[in-house]
């Protein structure tokens, strides 16, 4: 995979905080700089595989910075950035060379898509793709989430991408380097799942001719994955919840207690809070494990993320099926995946996206390779133009999220007693980032401690 790295020329300090922030969160490798000048004393210096520049600058500015890379740097795309007023001068820049501008405002499901065109992010093994702002939102949140030891539930529908992100989580905490295991509750028979959470000694049950740690002591250290937890029955649940709150376990049949060092999280695609309520799952354990929820929303919800994910789920598949280029979406393909209504969520795209490249025989995945099955479809290309609209009841949940961040960021000041460094650090954020979301939270009213 690789490991672009990007130039990001704009003198509007906060707005190039703001693009800085969407491209690392994306996990794109980026360099910011405030002039036309320093980008061309960059360029000597390092080797970038892109450039994001704004077009009016002081100085030598956008279009002069674009001769400078004709002339030296012709391989390398530019990318420019400007103001509605000024996009003839946008549409020469491109007769100049620049691949393509972005008129701002703009978003940052935009800007990522135009980068993703001409740099894949740099992708760490099972790291979530994300590029809808719910996504971005959701991810950063879970990045601090994981730098605390936080009993983490994540919610959302089948195959969103619940395991991803409890991967992503065990992977960005301290625990990174001990075991990460995953259980998942449905899958094994009721009677087998409590010898394999809490393993069991020989001769506990017939058939018991060895003995055997469970789950629990697997993830010693590390971080123990409950999925789909809202299946496991109500007797089960007591007993989990006695291991939780003694933070020991009894293998079946032994009677040494276990100490326990492992992280939980959970998973469910169902209403746990409802089941709690109706008494098909224990309260007592939901607010145990539900220390910290994230959801994801349903992959229609979150339309930006569509086309990231189906070109880094192409570039997965075309890997492993070791094809020497890796296929693109036309146009109209393009326009199929995001005109589906994706019931199946990221698991039906990822279906969809391997059948495209068995399928595909050029070096382009054309609508005909795009196999829907049809009683899926839920619109049709000609009704739902090319647009990245967000449903609007997903913005509850966007504030939602930001006010989860607000009160991790103020109660993570109040900790560390009004030491930017410190929370910074401990937030698992840049000096910057913290800078940058303080200023925001300021602009809502919100006060923050000196
Ligand atoms: N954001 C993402 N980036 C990359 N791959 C993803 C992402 N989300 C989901 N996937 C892929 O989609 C598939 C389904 O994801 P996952 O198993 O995490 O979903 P889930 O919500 O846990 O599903 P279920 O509810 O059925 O257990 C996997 O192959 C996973 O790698």
């Amino acid at each position: 995979m690789s490991e672009g790295k990007l130039l990001l020329v704009e003198d509007d300090a906060s707005l190039r905080e703001a693009l800085l922030d969407t491209l690392m969160l994306a996990h794109y490798d980026c360099v910011d700089v405030a002039s036309a000048e320093e980008a061309i004393l960059s360029l000597k210096a390092n080797r970038y595989d892109m450039v994001i520049s704004d077009v009016q600058m002081e100085g030598v500015g956008g279009i002069g910075l674009l001769n400078y890379m004709q002339q030296h740097h012709p391989k390398i795309p530019v990318l420019l950035m400007t103001a509605y007023a000024t996009i003839d001068n946008a549409v020469n820049a491109m007769k100049l060379g620049a691949v393509d501008y972005l008129a701002k405002p703009f978003s940052s499901e935009v800007l990522l898509n135009q980068v993703s065109r001409y740099l894949p992010a740099k992708v760490v093994e099972g790291t979530p793709i994300v590029a809808d702002e719910k996504s971005i939102a959701l991810l950063a949140l879970a990045q601090r989430v994981a730098a605390s030891d936080a009993s983490v539930m994540i919610m959302g529908p089948s195959g969103s991408g619940k395991e991803v992100l409890a991967r992503y989580i065990h992977q960005n905490s301290q625990r990174v380097d001990q075991p990460f295991v995953a259980i998942n509750c449905a899958a094994i028979p009721e009677n087998m799942l409590e010898a394999t959470l809490f393993g069991y000694e020989k001769g506990a049950f017939t058939g018991a001719y060895q003995a055997c740690p469970g789950k629990f002591e697997q993830a010693q250290g590390g971080t123990l994955l409950l999925d789909e937890i809202s299946e496991m029955e109500v007797g089960l649940q007591a007993k989990l919840l006695r291991v939780l709150q003694e933070r020991e376990v009894e293998r079946l049949g032994g009677r040494k207690t276990i100490k326990l060092n492992v992280r939980v999280l959970a998973t469910s695609n169902r209403d746990l809070k409802a089941m709690a309520s109706s008494g098909e799952f224990r309260e007592d354990l939901y607010y145990r494990i539900n220390v910290f929820p994230l959801t994801w929303p349903s992959l229609n919800q979150r339309p930006a993320d569509i086309l990231p994910l189906a070109r880094h789920l192409l570039q997965r598949h075309a890997l492993i099926a070791n094809r020497s280029e890796i296929p693109e979406f036309s146009e109209c393909a393009t326009r199929r995946l995001l005109t589906h209504r994706w019931p199946g969520n990221v698991r039906e795209l990822d279906n969809v996206v391997q059948r495209a490249l068995i399928l595909s025989v050029s070096a382009e995945v054309t609508a005909a390779d795009i196999i829907i099955d049809s009683q899926e479809l839920g619109f049709t290309a000609e009704v739902i133009p090319m647009v990245e609209s967000k449903p609007a009841e997903l913005d509850g949940l966007g504030d939602e999220l930001k006010a989860q961040e607000h009160v991790i960021i103020l109660e993570t000041l109040t900790q560390c007693d009004g030491s930017r460094k410190l929370v910074a650090e401990k937030l698992g954020i840049s000096a910057r980032t913290l800078r940058y979301k303080m200023a925001k939270m300021r602009e809502l009213g919100i006060q923050i401690p000196a």
